[in-house]
């Protein structure tokens, strides 16, 4: 995050400055325009004169810096918007499974609001900049010019900026209800997106999630917004006001009181409606500005919560750090617990050796999916350690590279990333071991079509995970979408061939008792305690299963 503002930094200061070079040809226009009127008030203006040279040198400095600017704030909020996107996305890549799925509302957030949010605030960060070095030169103006005309407008600015300070405090409240609001709305939304399916079968559940869910934010978001934004622009007119009021006390009054020329009088308070512009800019400027901070603050604390390393060459290579040839893990002592519902699995012991059939079975509930995550360091165990061949403990991160997980909520990305050697024979003789070959091609590098059947789309989802470059197979109830045939092809020819052929172990979460004999190794999960059904049990076992 620091990153984006550090690399944009130079841009933002660059575009500042020509910002400010902008406000200063305005500035020179005027004080030019001034003088020559104070000069013609006081019939003394020379008849040699250069003016229209200064003229014309201040209007191309205005009009280049101006096409500069233009571009350049372009340019910025571009720059911004895609980096922060690519920042949020690269975050959401390499941190912890547990946080991205808890924090789901926040990344969407982060993703719309707050992208925009921040760009908006960049965009108006130049010409706030500019504009205040613009109102500072035009006070030591008005000062060079008068010091008791200055003074009392300062006075009576001041008290206008005063108020609009208080109206920006109490409307960043709003703004960070709103940013809340936000929040829950990007939730409702995810229900919607993701329960479509059910809404659209029953009316009345997508009427009530509209009612009772969607629209109360929708309506707080509005009110909270209106507030903040009429608040804003009450103060804004009351400054409006109190600048009108200045001038024509000018015009009128002052200007006798203190004894002050017409000819000053009249440059002062063209001064001064100089002034106005920029005011009026710092002051248009002030609700973006804010809405940004408090979104730059909420990604600042996503990046603290989701606590992820920097999406750099050290995660990548942690990748490579697997062993070229298995030949056995072992976990020793592991246990993780849930924090919100204390369900703990283990502590287990488990080694698993190459080119092994391990089916692990358990009731619903049983902590035969946190198993495996544990094992997928999806969830970091809480205690015990893992080793390879030797003595020396490795990390639940490095571990984790040796395996090829099939979810039963498994998703089926359109492209095969992270498969770096694809041979396209392989690929199509294990479509055709799937039966799935009169159905998918490899087209240009990718699947022809994922437009099939859940059970096929599995297949699919199991080719790829046999073509990752990932000695251990893990499977979470993978055949319980196929077809008894294809369920009895799996257990009885698919895993022997994949472990002979391919050289890979197996791991299955299974329910499919009347395969159990296909296995190697036979665990079962009850309460979290994993349990080996030995070998001089496991035919009892089996036989007691079957029977
Ligand atoms: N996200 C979660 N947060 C807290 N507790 C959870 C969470 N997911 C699961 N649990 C707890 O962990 C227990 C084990 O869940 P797990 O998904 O590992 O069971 P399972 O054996 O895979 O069940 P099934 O056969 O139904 O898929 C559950 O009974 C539940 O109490």
């Amino acid at each position: 995050m620091e990153n984006i503002y550090k690399n944009n930094y130079k841009l933002i200061i660059t575009y500042s400055i020509i910002g400010i070079l902008s406000g200063f040809s305005s500035f020179l226009f005027i004080a030019l325009v001034n003088q020559i009127i104070s000069l013609s008030i006081s019939e003394v203006m020379p008849k040699e004169h250069n003016y229209m040279l200064f003229f014309a040198l201040i209007i191309a400095l205005f009009f280049m810096t101006k096409r500069l600017l233009s571009e350049g704030v372009i340019e910025i909020s571009q720059t911004i918007f895609w980096d922060i996107r690519s920042y949020v996305v690269k975050a959401i890549i390499v941190s912890p499974y547990l946080k991205v799925k808890n924090m789901k509302d926040e990344i969407y957030s982060a993703l719309t609001a707050d992208v925009a949010n921040i760009t908006n605030a960049s965009l108006v960060i130049i010409s706030f900049t500019s504009s205040v070095i613009l109102t500072i030169s035009s006070f030591i103006y008005l000062w060079y010019l008068s010091v008791p005309l200055f003074i009392i407008s300062a006075f009576i600015i001041s008290i206008g900026l005063l108020g609009y300070y208080f109206v920006s405090k109490s409307g960043n409240k709003h703004f960070v209800d709103v940013r809340a609001i936000e929040q829950k709305f990007m939730h409702q939304f995810d229900g919607i997106l993701s329960g479509n399916k059910e809404i659209k079968v029953n009316r009345e559940k997508g009427e009530e999630i509209f009612s009772k869910g969607v629209y109360p934010l929708l309506k707080r978001g509005k009110e909270k917004n209106i507030v903040a934004y009429i608040g804003y622009l009450n103060s804004q007119l009351i400054s409006q006001v109190l600048f009108y009021i200045i001038v024509i006390f000018i015009l009128l009054f002052v200007g006798d009181f203190f004894d002050v020329s017409l000819g000053t009088s009249i440059s002062f308070v063209f001064a001064l409606l100089f002034l106005f512009s920029p005011i009026v800019t710092i002051m248009l400027a002030i609700p973006p500005l804010n809405q940004g901070l408090i979104s730059y603050n909420k990604l600042k604390d996503l990046k603290k919560k989701l606590e992820y390393e920097e999406f750099n060459n050290s995660y990548l290579n942690s990748n490579n750090d697997s062993p070229k040839v298995f030949k056995q893990v072992r976990f020793e002592n592991c246990f993780y617990q849930y924090l919100d519902t204390s369900f703990e699995v283990g502590p287990f012991d488990l080694t698993i050796n190459a080119n092994e059939i391990i089916f692990v079975y358990g009731g619903n509930g049983a902590g035969k999916t946190t198993f495996i995550y544990m094992l997928l360091n999806l969830f970091t165990p809480d205690k015990g350690s893992i080793y390879f061949k030797d003595d020396e403990p490795e990390s639940s991160e490095k571990v984790s590279q040796l395996f090829s997980p099939v979810f039963s909520d498994f998703y089926l990305f359109d492209d095969f990333y992270g498969i770096k050697n694809f041979d396209l024979e392989k690929v199509s003789s294990l479509l055709k071991l799937f039966e799935l070959h009169d159905k998918v091609k490899i087209k240009e590098g990718k699947f022809s079509t994922l437009d099939l059947s859940a059970g096929q789309r599995k297949r699919l989802a199991l080719i790829v995970a046999v073509l990752e470059d990932r000695p251990i197979l893990v499977l979470d109830e993978w055949a319980a979408d196929q077809d008894p045939y294809f369920r009895k092809k799996f257990y009885t020819e698919i895993i022997h061939k994949i472990v002979q052929e391919e050289n890979k172990t197996i791991i299955a979460i299974t329910h499919d008792d009347n395969y159990y004999q296909e296995a190697d190794r036979l665990f079962k999960m009850d309460y979290g305690k994993l349990e080996e059904i030995n070998s001089e049990n496991t035919l009892q076992t089996k036989n007691n299963i079957l029977t």
